[in-house]
This record gives C-alpha cells, sequence and structure tokens, in this order.
C-alpha cells in the first residue's frame, strides 16, 4: 500500500491537476473568458477593469468546483449577480450559463488543439495501488473528465468515474460538499475512512475533509502546500511518485 495507512482499501482521485496536466488548461481558459467579460462590463458601466488573477482567483472561487459554482462564486466576489439562463445559452449570453459555455468552448479548442498529457507519477502510482489490491475511482466536477481520461490513454486504470455529468444526472452537490467523493467510495464498496483522496484544489482537500476520509492527499503544482494544509489536506506531496519513495 504505497505511502497511505494500512487501512485504506481504495484510493479516489480528483482529475484535472492530479491525473492529467489540464489544470493550467482550465485556469487559462476562465482567465480568458472572465477577462473578455469584464473589460465589457467595465467599459460599459465607466468603471476600471480589474482582471482575473489566473492564480488567486482560481485557487479561491473557481478550481474544483462545478462550472456553473465556478461562474457564480467568482462573480459573487466582484459583486456581480447574473441570471441563470439555461445550459443551452449561447456562448454570448451575459448568464451564468452563457458564460460557462464560452469557457467551455474555450478548454474543448485547447485541447483538440494540444491534446493531454497524464502526469507521468500519477500513472506509475496508481498503477501500484492497483497492484497493492486497491480499488480507484475518478472523482471530478469536470463534465468533460471522460473525454479528458480517454485523449490521456488512462480511463481503463480506473473501477468508477464520478464526475460532473454523472453529479448532475444524480443530483449530487459539487465540492467542497462531499457528496461526490462519498458517492464514489460507495460505489467501490469502502467507508469513507477506508478511502484516501487525491486533490490538488483547496475546493477538493475542503471536500476530503468534510467527508472523513482515511486520509487527504494534497497534490501541490503551484507552491500552495500551507494553504492545501489550511484547507484539509493531511499530507501535502508534489507528485504522487513521491509516496512511492516513502514506502
Ligand atoms: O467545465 P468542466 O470541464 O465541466 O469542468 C469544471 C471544473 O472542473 C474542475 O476539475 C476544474 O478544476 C475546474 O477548473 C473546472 O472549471
Amino acid at each position: 500500500m504505497p505511502g497511505l495507512p494500512s487501512h485504506v482499501r481504495a484510493c479516489l482521485f480528483d482529475l484535472d491537476g492530479v491525473l492529467t496536466q489540464t489544470a493550467k488548461v482550465h485556469a487559462a481558459a476562465w482567465k480568458e473568458m472572465f477577462d473578455d467579460y469584464l473589460r465589457r462590463r467595465a467599459a460599459r458601466e465607466g468603471t476600471a477593469f480589474v482582471p482575473f488573477d489566473a492564480v488567486d482567483d482560481y485557487d479561491a472561487y473557481v478550481d474544483g468546483r462545478p462550472r456553473e459554482d465556478g461562474v457564480r462564486t467568482f462573480l459573487a466576489a466582484r459583486g456581480v449577480r447574473l441570471p441563470e439562463g439555461s445550459p443551452n445559452d449561447p456562448p454570448e449570453a451575459e448568464t451564468v450559463n452563457g458564460l460557462g459555455n464560452r469557457k467551455n468552448e474555450l478548454v474543448l479548442r485547447r485541447i483538440s488543439e494540444d491534446g493531454v498529457e497524464p502526469y507521468e507519477g500519477s500513472v506509475r502510482f496508481v498503477h501500484a495501488v492497483r497492484e497493492a489490491g486497491l480499488r480507484c475511482a475518478v472523482v471530478s466536477s469536470s463534465a468533460n473528465c471522460r473525454d479528458v481520461l480517454v485523449a490521456a490513454g488512462i480511463e481503463d486504470l480506473f473501477d468508477e468515474r464520478i464526475d460532473g455529468v454523472v453529479a448532475r444526472e444524480r443530483q449530487l452537490r459539487g465540492k467542497p460538499a462531499p457528496d461526490t467523493y462519498l458517492e464514489a467510495a460507495r460505489e467501490l464498496g469502502v467507508q469513507p475512512d477506508e478511502a484516501a483522496v487525491f486533490e490538488d484544489a483547496l475546493a477538493g482537500v475542503e471536500a476530503g475533509r468534510a467527508g472523513r476520509f482515511g486520509v487527504v492527499v494534497g497534490v501541490d503544482r503551484v507552491g500552495q502546500a500551507k494553504q492545501l494544509r489550511a484547507h484539509g489536506a493531511d499530507v501535502v506531496v508534489r507528485d504522487l511518485a513521491e509516496l512511492l519513495e516513502s514506502r
């Protein structure tokens, strides 16, 4: 059981930023969409344009949350409230769904142009825990989770997938609520304290803490180890391969 408490029987992995190098793709697409919207809004209202910060705003308000929650949470921090609209809203609609759809177009374009790279250390770690007999699930807020797993060539490594599409169908609350992680543990037939959560997002480690999982491993790709601990990580690594070395 590489680097994990001995009672852990299952591993629950976030996707973007933990398994695949896509957190930065999301952050860039959010910035492009929000900056365009904020610039137009500022020009219309004659106020100063304050750009979206792809590190601080992304971590605090957007990272790890379902798409529409990301739109709402960031805009609320700027004192902006938009109508919800509907999932079919065109990308230029000034609604929560419209802005979310615009951002999704940008993400999909970047992914199709550049492809998706998994983190090599994460792939090695998943192989090792599977060989040790642990069950594995992906738990992601992303509605694009399945396509990203396929593009990265790692979809066969997981027994279960609870993603943005499944969460919507089953009406599960998004991270930082623990619901999607709890659902994954239930699907794998383990108690929360028998499962390890692997997360790079502040909202994600919060979900791990709220669900009382066996261990919450924070994955620090951007130098935020302290914040990950403060929000719920029991341990922080820079790469999952570090856990293999600690055996
Ligand atoms: O817009 P999607 O692909 O459904 O993803 C929702 C969220 O999924 C999370 O995994 C990412 O950390 C967020 O940046 C992203 O916004």
